[in-house]
């Protein structure tokens, strides 16, 4: 009786109910934000699929008494299309990390066909939830998903995202340390792609614009590069997953936030742009606002200062060779 009406309470078609899907949930990155999908009383049907082990972690996952359904999902018995089916927001982890003197483009062979594949079944069994692409390299890999959502007619700008949110929360961190400040009220807006140069933060838009030349190069750089330091340290077993976890939680904790209407949730994301379109950039990361019907507005940059114009202008002509590569892969890939 009693777990009849918890469950009632709780179905999935009360206001602020979302069902959330990750695709690669058993892995580095996927176990950890699972779990703290499964701490979001937003999320009340929680999907887990992977390779292996997907019911495995839901099981585990499953016993923390929050408000959400967990299921696990394999290859077998459908289990994508079940796994997908309903989902309002589906979150992909899935794919291989870099090793030490990979760059993320090194990993585009492979990741490339999972992530194609993935878009293939979201586009038939979800195609109208909210896609946050977290597998590397984005900035390929977001164009991938379009590419494929477009094939088959389901493609939707405002609902596709490539989460570059690790990077901003490097950038407060490493800025506070610089600054000796309170990484928690640090707030940088990072531009542009997700990848090495392609990363641009804007430090002249914080309370830190006049730091002195040198430290102002070096942040920039471990800002840029701050995915290296995580995969040397980790020496061959991977890259960025705790740090990552929590930043996919809070960029699909943003997503569902602006679904469910609240007010001003802006967080910066490489998504189908307008800002560089007549150049021939398709997607771009900057500041956006998240609402009912996922982007709202893409922000401009804001002001610049010449040295994050030129890290721009840099970072502009590699994101078009990476967005093309996205696209020209599918096409010839199908
Ligand atoms: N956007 C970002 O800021 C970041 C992105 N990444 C990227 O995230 C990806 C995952 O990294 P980790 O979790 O560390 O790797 P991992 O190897 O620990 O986990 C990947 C998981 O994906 C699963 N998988 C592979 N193919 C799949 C398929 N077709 N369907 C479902 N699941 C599949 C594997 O079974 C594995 O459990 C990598 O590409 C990595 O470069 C990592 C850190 C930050
Ligand atoms: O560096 C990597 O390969 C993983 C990643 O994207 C990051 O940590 O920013």
């Amino acid at each position: 009786m009693f777990r009849r009406i918890a469950t009632r309470q709780f179905s999935s078609s009360a206001a602020n109910a979302y069902k959330v899907t990750v695709l690669g949930a058993a892995g580095g990155i996927g176990q950890p934000l699972s779990l703290l999908l499964k701490l979001n009383h937003k999320v009340t049907d929680l999907a887990l699929y992977d390779l292996r082990l997907g019911a495995g972690v839901a099981a585990d996952v499953s016993h923390i008494p929050t408000n959400s359904t967990v299921k696990g999902y394999g290859p077998e018995e459908d289990g994508l299309a079940k796994a997908l089916t309903g989902a309002d927001v589906v979150v992909i982890p899935a794919g291989v990390p870099r090793k030490p003197g990979m760059t993320r483009d090194d990993l585009f062979n492979t990741n490339a066909s999972i992530v194609r594949d993935l878009a293939k079944a979201v586009a038939d069994n979800a195609p109208n939830a909210a896609v946050a692409v977290i597998s590397n390299p984005v900035n390929s890999t977001v164009p991938i998903v379009a590419e494929v959502l477009k094939s088959k007619g389901v493609y939707n700008p405002k609902k596709l995202f490539g989460v570059t949110t690790l990077d901003v929360l490097r950038s407060s961190r490493f800025l506070s340390e610089v600054a000796g400040t309170d990484p928690t009220q640090e707030v940088v807006s990072v531009v542009g792609g997700h990848s090495g140069i392609t990363i641009v933060p804007l430090i002249s838009q914080t309370n830190h614009k006049n730091l002195d030349k040198e430290t102002y190069e070096a942040l920039v750089h471990r800002i840029q590069f701050g995915g290296d330091e995580v995969v040397q340290a980790k020496a061959g077993a991977g890259s960025a997953t705790l740090s990552m976890a929590q930043a996919g939680a809070r960029f699909a904790g943003a997503i569902l936030n602006g679904l469910a209407g609240e007010a001003d949730v802006v967080e910066p994301s490489f998504v189908d742009s307008p800002l560089f379109k007549k150049e021939g950039i398709e997607f771009f990361s900057s500041k956006v606002t998240l609402g009912t019907e996922g982007v709202k507005t893409v922000h401009d940059l804001g002001e610049l200062t010449n040295v994050e114009t030129e890290l721009v202008n840099t970072a502009k002509e590699t994101l078009v060779k990476n967005i093309q590569k996205g696209i020209d892969f599918v096409k010839a890939n199908p």
